[in-house]
C-alpha cells in the first residue's frame, strides 16, 4: 500500500521528516517529495506551497506520477466555528471553495457546472481518525472545511464563510485536495489542527502557532499509520 502524506507549507510536514529520519528526495515539477516506507507502507510526502493551484498539482503528482493509494492531509486551520479553539485538531467530513464565484450566472457560491458545492472525504478513514482519537483520549471534531486562496483574518469575512458554507473552519488548500482525489478515485482525509481564528488577530496567532500545531497534526497522521 502506497500512503501519500501532504501539506502545503514546509513547517506541516516537517515534523513528518523528522519522525521518519530517513528518506528519499525527489525533486519534479518544482516540488521535492519524499519517499519512506514504515511498517511495511511505502510513503511519499510532500509539501505543495501555498494555495489551491499548488495544491491541485501536488495532490495529482502524489497520485499520478508517485501511485499513492491514499492521501493524507496534514496541516493548519484558521477556526471559524467558535467552539473550535487553538491546538484543536479537526478531521473534515467534506470540503468547499469559498472562493469559488458564478453567482452571476444563479449558481450558489462554491458551484460550477458539472460540479458540486461540497466535496465528501473517505468515510472510512473518518472512522479510524476518531478510533485514534478514543485511544489517546483526544477530542476529534467532524466537521466541514471552507478552502480559498485568501488568508481569512478579518470578522466579517470568517462571518459569512462561516454562514454560507456552514463551515467550521478555512484554509488554502484541502477543497482542491479533495477535487484531485474524487476525480481519481482515492480515498483522502484533511486533518486540521487549529492555528488561529481567522480573526483580526489571526496573523498573529498563526505566527505563534503554526509550528505546534502543525506538529500536532503531524503527530495525530502518524498515529493513523499505526492503524491503516
Ligand atoms: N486564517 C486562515 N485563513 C486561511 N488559511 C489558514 C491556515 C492554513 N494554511 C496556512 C497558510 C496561510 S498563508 C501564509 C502565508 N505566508 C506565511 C504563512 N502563511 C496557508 O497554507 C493556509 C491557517 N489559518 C488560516
Amino acid at each position: 500500500m502506497k500512503i501519500a502524506i501532504m501539506g502545503a507549507m514546509v513547517e506541516e510536514i516537517t515534523p513528518l521528516l523528522e519522525f521518519f529520519e530517513k528518506y528519499k528526495t525527489i525533486e519534479f515539477a518544482k516540488n521535492s517529495y519524499y519517499t519512506t516506507s514504515y511498517k511495511g507502507m511505502d510513503l511519499v510526502i510532500a509539501y505543495s506551497k501555498i494555495g489551491k493551484v499548488n495544491a491541485s498539482l501536488t495532490a495529482s503528482t502524489l497520485i499520478e506520477k508517485f501511485g499513492a493509494q491514499k492521501l493524507l492531509f496534514s496541516g493548519v486551520a484558521g477556526a471559524l466555528n467558535p467552539s473550535l479553539k487553538v491546538g484543536d485538531l479537526l478531521v473534515a467530513t467534506k470540503l468547499a471553495q469559498h472562493d469559488l464565484d458564478i453567482t452571476a450566472f444563479g449558481h450558489p457560491h462554491g458551484y460550477v457546472p458539472e460540479g458540486s458545492v461540497y466535496v465528501e472525504t473517505d468515510k472510512a478513514l473518518t472512522v479510524l481518525a476518531q478510533k485514534v482519537a478514543s485511544a489517546q483520549n483526544i477530542k476529534l471534531l467532524e466537521g466541514i472545511i471552507a478552502t480559498g486562496d485568501q488568508f481569512i483574518c478579518d470578522g466579517v469575512k470568517k462571518e459569512w464563510i462561516h454562514s454560507t458554507f456552514n463551515a467550521d473552519a478555512t484554509e488554502m488548500e484541502g477543497a482542491s485536495v479533495a477535487v484531485v482525489c474524487d476525480a481519481l478515485n482515492v480515498p483522502f482525509c484533511v486533518l486540521r489542527a487549529i492555528s488561529d481564528a481567522a480573526d483580526m488577530d489571526a496573523g498573529f496567532s498563526f505566527d505563534e502557532f503554526l509550528v505546534s500545531s502543525a506538529k500536532e497534526s503531524a503527530q495525530f497522521i502518524i498515529a493513523m499509520l499505526d492503524e491503516l
